[in-house]
């Protein structure tokens, strides 16, 4: 993989590469964007087929929360961290602690969470060592597990995208599919259920699509199948890159949304779905509830503050759908514009230069 190249062309701040042999940490920070303030985004743990691999998942990641950040509302740059290691069999304490020094050796450039694969006990471990860590324990004032908050978030979307695909923003009957019922999505399929929608769910993991069939009376199908059966909803809440050219011909819903990142295997299924007359909900834009509820540490968490935020995200996927039907372009294309109005407004207002005192002039 050519680094330098591929971090210019999508201007790229930095990228970090960090090793402890006795722990086995190997960690790839990547920093995308902080004009909007510090780079926050989560830490992935996972087995990684090659090291390349890895380093591109952090550098599309932490392009992905620049966005995400941006389309927010936040004042936050986009970075994220992947470890390259089983999060089953792999972890230890001295990791996350070493994996800390390195965090706090940004000295705030770059602020993390919990992503697939890491959690609120990792966090905590990191927090051994430094305070640009968020998602920690609520022990500590903290905002805790983000799971619940972005299934709400996601949930937001999903009705906004309803209004926008069926005229109204209800749920309740809507045959809703759901890939993956993991943390974030076994929430999400909570709401769903507690509002009347009929579910369909698949996990790679047995225990989770039981604990949704017994719970929510779900049905559940096999991985495969998940994308040809009759639906109104799909929402991906798995891993990345499950709209692609095999899909899509399957795909028998209105509306797409879910919680995955980087849904779209590449830009142009973005185009294909759109000329399908499928909404689709951009992924950074619906699945920012997480990241919304672990900023708000950094004033002091509060969570009725914080939910007031996220539920916010039914307003902002309506703007999403306003500006792509405005300007006649595909949803992803729209929120890609919405993050990036506001990233060059910041960037021309911050090129006004700043007293900022730091040499010895201002203090003659
Ligand atoms: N946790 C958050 O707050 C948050 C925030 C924003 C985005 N996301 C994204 O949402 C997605 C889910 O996150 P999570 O925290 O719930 O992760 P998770 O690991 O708890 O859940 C993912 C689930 O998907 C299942 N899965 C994996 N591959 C599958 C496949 N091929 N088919 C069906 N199921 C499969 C896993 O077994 C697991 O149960 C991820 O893409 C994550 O990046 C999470
Ligand atoms: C900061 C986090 C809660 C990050 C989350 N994993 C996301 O992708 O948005």
């Amino acid at each position: 993989m050519e680094i330098f190249k591929y971090m210019k062309e999508y201007d790229y701040e930095q990228l970090v590469f960090c090793q402890d042999e006795e722990s086995g940490l190997k960690a790839i920070i990547a920093i995308h964007d902080t004009t909007l303030g510090p780079a926050l985004g989560g830490t992935r743990m996972w087995t990684y087929a090659s090291e390349d691999e890895a380093i591109e998942d952090a550098l599309r990641l932490s392009k992905g929360m620049t966005y995400k950040n941006a389309a927010a509302g936040l004042n936050l740059g986009g970075g994220k961290t992947v470890i390259i290691g089983d999060p089953k069999t792999e972890k230890n304490e001295e990791m996350f602690r070493a994996f800390g020094r390195y965090i706090q050796g940004l000295n705030g450039r770059y602020i993390t969470a919990e992503d697939v694969g890491t959690t609120v006990h990792d966090m905590d471990t990191i927090h051994e060592e430094t305070d640009y860590v968020t998602g920690i324990s609520p022990a500590f004032g903290s905002s805790g597990n983000p799971s619940p908050v972005t299934a709400y978030g996601v949930y937001r979307g999903m009705k906004a995208a309803a209004m926008e695909a069926f005229g109204s923003d209800s749920l309740e009957g809507k045959v809703i599919a759901v890939q993956g019922v993991g943390n974030v999505a076994y929430n999400l399929c909570k709401h769903l259920h507690e509002e009347g929608a009929q579910l369909i769910v698949t996990d790679i993991n047995k225990e989770a699509v039981n604990r949704a069939v017994e719970n929510f009376g779900a049905k559940a199908v096999e991985t495969e199948e998940i994308y040809a059966v009759d639906c109104d909803i799909y929402a991906p809440c798995a891993l990345g890159a499950t709209i692609n050219d095999d899909t899509i011909p399957q795909i028998k819903a209105k509306v797409i949304a879910g919680a995955a990142n980087n849904q779209l295997k590449e830009a142009r299924h973005g185009d294909i779905i759109h000329e399908m007359g499928i909404v689709y909900t951009p992924d950074y834009v619906i699945n920012a509830g997480g990241v919304i509820n672990v900023a708000d540490e950094l004033y002091g968490y509060n969570y009725d503050r914080a939910m007031k935020r996220v539920e916010g995200l039914y307003d902002t996927c309506t703007r999403v759908f306003e500006i792509a039907r405005r300007d006649n372009i595909p949803t992803y294309m729209a929120a890609d514009r919405m993050a990036e109005e506001r990233i060059e407004k910041m960037r021309k207002t911050k090129s006004t230069f700043i007293q900022n005192e730091h040499h010895i002039l201002s203090r003659r």
